[in-house]
């Protein structure tokens, strides 16, 4: 039990406020249950009977037959064409289920998409790790089997869906925060309380997200033991050659080129030139095109192109690979098999070698070194030979191959598609951009730019191709209000919803005044409020109480809890648009796996920052818009995409990058406002290395005397070493050394004297305050009048030497009428800053993950409305997407963020449209500290556009980088 119950500091609630919830849950969900059962039972018995007999008669085979004749045969059965499509599609890809479960799926979505979807939620697959789901629900409308977590995560939290406000974060309240950490840190004593903070809220609050992720922090992630082997192998290899190749830049990889530029050839790919009329930036997007050899060179239907049509398609040779490649006896392989393999020992590069099972960067230049391989023989004799390499490897070889398949089949899917834009984009551009009309509908007081007219006809196009995207534009170029036009041209054109926005919290008011302002006649239905609001606004939409086209949620209530993510399920909606879509770059999270259950047509992503890291995450986006193009090849494209080139420049590495763009181009839409909105003024960037103050350097130098004599090496041990020298180099008081364990011991003892703490332990509350820090202590001081004496001077306060700089700099500013977006990674940094701010004087005012939701707007407004409040103090994560402060004119970013993607979106709140002045971006830096070192990474980060996050490890895989990057400058 702790003592302080205070918004900043310690926690009694957690246990009561869990016993609350989980009773409250449970009898609700009962009820809801009961209901939901009964309209499931009422309104779909008959019908649903009626199908799943006319299924059981028609299909004994293993799948539903597709030729014409036998369509002929369920269209008698009173099947559609289109429900059989989808069953055998889902067939496919989830062979372990029957046909009856499928043909359920099907008749309880509206589309292939929510079938599949749905399917991924409910039974997940082998190979991606998504079958944690498969134990948590029985089916679309039943409520979980899943047993209730101990601690919730704050996403089920219903109690803490007021509170918790700071969706991309999904940071619940601050208690309950605490009580996460306190829990967290009660398993992991060793680890420093700001890393479990930091990976906590990597998690989204979910405790045992964070928990796992950190009992496996050493480890890659890979799910096998044999993944694990092979990725430390790749990992010790790629940190050996890290400091000669690996971290050089690849400029082939960088981010706009990456989504704009014309793909290099891949193989078995050959380049078709590119029409010269098509100059435009949609045009670049996706004119340029390669074509695989065809067999036929009729046009194919656009959507939903099977593998078997595929296969026709790819060259006969490779296509029968397939058929062998399951073959484990040596004995067994054809010869055509045989042939490729040869060939690929033969020629595939270092890179591509060590691709194969078992296959280490030695084995692979071993077998470089045995070249030539000319005859199967040959292969036998060198593989069987003392060289250290088994047969075993040329099995491995067979998976490689197969996977490459798979990759091509892919490609081949979205070149056709790419085509077909290609063409109609073509015909737009030859019409010129006249015929690009905005809709009627949008408030004729708003012109879109021509960019923005090109972007909502790409989304045109898209529709009618039945496709989903991608709308990838800059920070600042209103995606927000290309999106709106887009649904305002659907609503002209009769489809008038149900849409969903989800968002991010900070942008929920912003997202409804934007639709009010551009397009007043769509009906907009924000579902956001208490779970006893929520029950109410979810019977009046089932029961069609209410009229909308448009809902607006936020991400944290979208998939709040069961009855939330119930209703999304079993609205029939036409689009569902994520704002900030990169949120769902991870397709291990809960997150992600909730969202794709949503029961819509057709899914938008907007987002400024699609392509963080690495193709993987750009590739779980993907996954998540077309679950039917790439959720059968998630594996193997993680496979060809996860791995790490050990030679830089490589033609292995330039031809994933090729295959990737091949990939994602018929669905990412990207400009960069350098192109598009030339009159914005431009940003200026500086960086301002403060010298510490002089007992910040002492304390400083002291602390890492200390840490580098501790004896570590564990990565954990690093992590948390980082975050302790951070802290220091940023203010001093957000560690604990002026209040010593005297001070402590006679401020406990005074405490008593508090109403609420008279019949206290004072040893317990000596305990509690040991783990406080300084400036925690002081506020605590500040708050009882007890121990109001101990409060620390205002030199100590303002000792630091960002202080020092800061306070010129905000003096000179201030002087040239320029105004200020301050943004720091801690809010304890904040509250200090704030203190700062009060000593001179500066008006301010500050947004946070703990700010009411209802508060952010209007916050927002009073700062862009108000030139005397000089400063807005942001979190980088509550403030750092989605919000518009063009305003302001100078960002200031206290302290940098491990993912320097994270600080460009913080910068663009200023930096886009509606900007009249230069923007000046001032990176503070402590002299000779751990955030120089953090600087280099971030910078050799935007230099490759692939940073050290993996899929579902973006912590570990930051922290490993940045802890090996420790080591060094401990000189560990
Ligand atoms: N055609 C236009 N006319 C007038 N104002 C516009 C126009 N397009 C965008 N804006 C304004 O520009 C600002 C930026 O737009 P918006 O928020 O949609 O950008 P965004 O691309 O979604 O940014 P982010 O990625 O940061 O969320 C908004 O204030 C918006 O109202």
């Amino acid at each position: 039990m702790s003592f302080f119950n205070l918004d900043r500091f310690r926690f009694q609630r957690d246990n009561a406020a869990d016993s609350h919830c989980k009773s409250s849950d449970g009898s609700n969900s009962d009820k809801e249950n009961q209901r939901a059962h009964q309209r499931k039972t009422d309104g779909r018995c008959a019908s649903g009977k009626a199908s799943r007999h006319a299924l059981e008669d028609v299909s004994t085979d293993d799948k539903i037959v597709r030729t014409g004749k036998d369509t002929t045969s369920v269209t008698k059965h009173q099947i559609s064409k289109d429900m059989e499509d989808k069953i055998n599609k889902l067939i496919e890809m989830f062979p372990q289920k029957s046909k009856k479960d499928l043909f359920e799926v099907v008749e309880s979505t509206s589309t292939l998409e929510g079938a599949i979807a749905h399917c991924l939620m409910v039974y997940g697959d082998d190979d991606s790790g998504r079958q944690k789901g498969k134990a948590r629900y029985k089916d679309d409308n039943n409520q979980p089997t899943k047993r209730r977590k101990i601690v919730r995560s704050a996403s089920e939290s219903e109690d803490e869906e007021e509170d918790s406000d700071d969706e991309e974060s999904q940071e619940p309240s601050r208690e309950r925060q605490e009580a996460l950490l306190k829990k967290l840190k009660k398993k992991l004593p060793d680890i420093e309380k700001e890393v479990l903070r930091d990976v906590l809220r990597e998690h989204d609050w979910d405790y045992e997200n964070a928990l796992g992720s950190l009992l496996v922090f050493s480890s890659t992630g890979s799910s096998s033991p044999e993944d694990q082997r092979k990725q430390k192998s790749k990992s010790s290899h790629s940190r050996g050659k890290k400091d000669k190749s690996s971290q050089k830049p690849d400029s082939s990889s960088s981010l706009s080129r990456w989504l704009t530029a014309v793909p290099s050839p891949v193989p078995k790919v050959s380049s078709v030139s590119t029409p010269k009329t098509q100059k435009s930036a949609v045009s670049k997007i996706m004119t340029k095109n390669t074509s695989f050899k065809r067999k036929r060179g009729d046009e194919l239907l656009l959507n939903y192109v099977s593998a078997s049509e595929d296969e026709e398609e790819i060259d006969s040779d490779v296509e029968s690979i397939s058929d062998d490649l399951d073959s484990e006896d040596e004995d067994s392989i054809s010869g055509n098999l045989k042939d490729k393999i040869i060939q690929f020992l033969q020629e595939a590069s270092l890179d591509e070698l060590a691709l194969i099972s078992g296959c280490s960067i030695k084995k692979a230049q071993k077998i470089i070194s045995l070249r030539p391989f000319n005859t199967w023989k040959d292969v036998k004799e060198q593989f069987y030979k003392d060289n250290g390499l088994s047969i075993e490897l040329v099995h491995g070889c067979k998976v490689v191959l197969k996977e490459r398949q798979v990759v091509r089949d892919l490609m081949g899917r979205c070149e056709k598609i790419a085509q077909k834009m290609t063409k109609d984009v073509t015909q737009v551009i030859e019409a010129g951009m006249g015929s690009i009309k905005q809709p009627k509908v949008l408030n004729r007081n708003f012109k879109l730019q021509p960019y923005q007219l090109i972007g909502l006809k790409w989304l045109i196009l898209l529709h009618q191709h039945k496709l989903s995207g991608i709308l990838a534009d800059e920070m600042g170029l209103g995606k927000t209000i290309q999106a709106i036009s887009f649904l305002a041209h659907l609503y002209e054109n009769g489809i008038k919803g149900p849409h969903l926005i989800t968002v991010p919290s900070s942008t929920l008011d912003n997202w409804v005044r934007e639709l009010g302002l551009w397009c007043p006649s769509l009906k907009v239905l924000i579902y956001y409020g208490s779970v006893e609001d929520r029950r109410y606004l979810r019977q009046d939409i089932l029961s069609g109480l209410v009229e909308f086209n448009i809902i607006v949620s936020t991400y944290n209530l979208t998939i709040g809890n069961d009855h939330d993510r119930s209703l999304f399920r079993k609205l029939r909606l036409k689009y569902a648009v994520f704002d900030e879509g990169h949120m769902l770059k991870n397709m291990n999270s809960q997150r992600y796996r909730h969202l794709m259950a949503i029961n819509a047509e057709h899914r938008l992503l907007l987002t400024g920052t699609p392509l963080q890291n690495n193709l993987l995450e750009l590739m779980s986006l993907l996954n998540f818009i077309m679950p039917s193009m790439f959720s059968s090849s998630t594996s193997q494209i993680s496979k060809m995409f996860s791995t790490r080139s050990s030679e830089e420049e490589s033609s292995f590495h330039k031809k994933r990058i090729a295959q990737a763009k091949l990939i994602m181009k018929p669905f990412i839409l990207r400009r960069v406002k350098s192109e598009v909105l030339k009159q914005l003024p431009p940003k200026v960037e500086s960086i301002e290395m403060c010298p510490m103050s002089d007992a910040q350097q002492k304390l400083y130098d002291k602390l890492f005397k200390r840490l580098k004599t501790t004896p570590n090496g564990d990565k954990r041990e690093l992590c948390n070493v980082m975050m302790q020298l951070r802290k220091m180099a940023n203010h001093p008081l957000l560690h604990h050394q002026y209040y010593t364990s005297d001070k402590l011991a006679a401020m406990s003892k005074a405490m008593l004297k508090e109403p609420t703490h008279f019949d206290a332990d004072p040893a317990l509350i000596q305990e509690d305050m040991e783990v406080m820090s300084d400036f925690e202590l002081h506020s605590l001081c500040k708050q009882y009048s007890s121990i109001s004496s101990f409060q620390l001077e205002k030199a100590l306060l303002l000792d630091s030497g960002k202080f020092a700089l800061l306070t010129k700099i905000l003096s000179r500013l201030k002087e040239k009428g320029d105004r200020v977006v301050l943004f720091s990674q801690f809010t304890m940094m904040l509250d200090i800053v704030e203190f700062l701010l009060k000593h001179l004087d500066h008006q301010f005012v500050r947004l946070d993950g703990s700010t009411p939701m209802a508060e952010r707007i209007g916050l927002i407004d009073k700062y862009n409305t108000n030139p005397e409040i000089f400063v807005f103090l942001l979190s980088t994560r509550a403030g750092g997407q989605g919000i518009n402060l063009a305003s302001a004119n100078t960002v200031i970013l206290h302290d940098i963020d491990c993912n320097p993607f994270n600080d460009k979106q913080a910068e663009d709140r200023c930096h886009r449209m509606g900007q009249t002045r230069t923007v000046q971006v001032i990176k503070l830096i402590s002299r000779g500290s751990i955030e120089a070192c953090m600087l280099r990474v971030g910078q050799e980060k935007l230099k490759l556009e692939q940073d050290m996050t993996t899929d579902g490890d973006e912590v570990g895989a930051i922290t490993e980088q940045m802890a090996e990057l420790l080591k060094v400058s401990l000189g560990l």
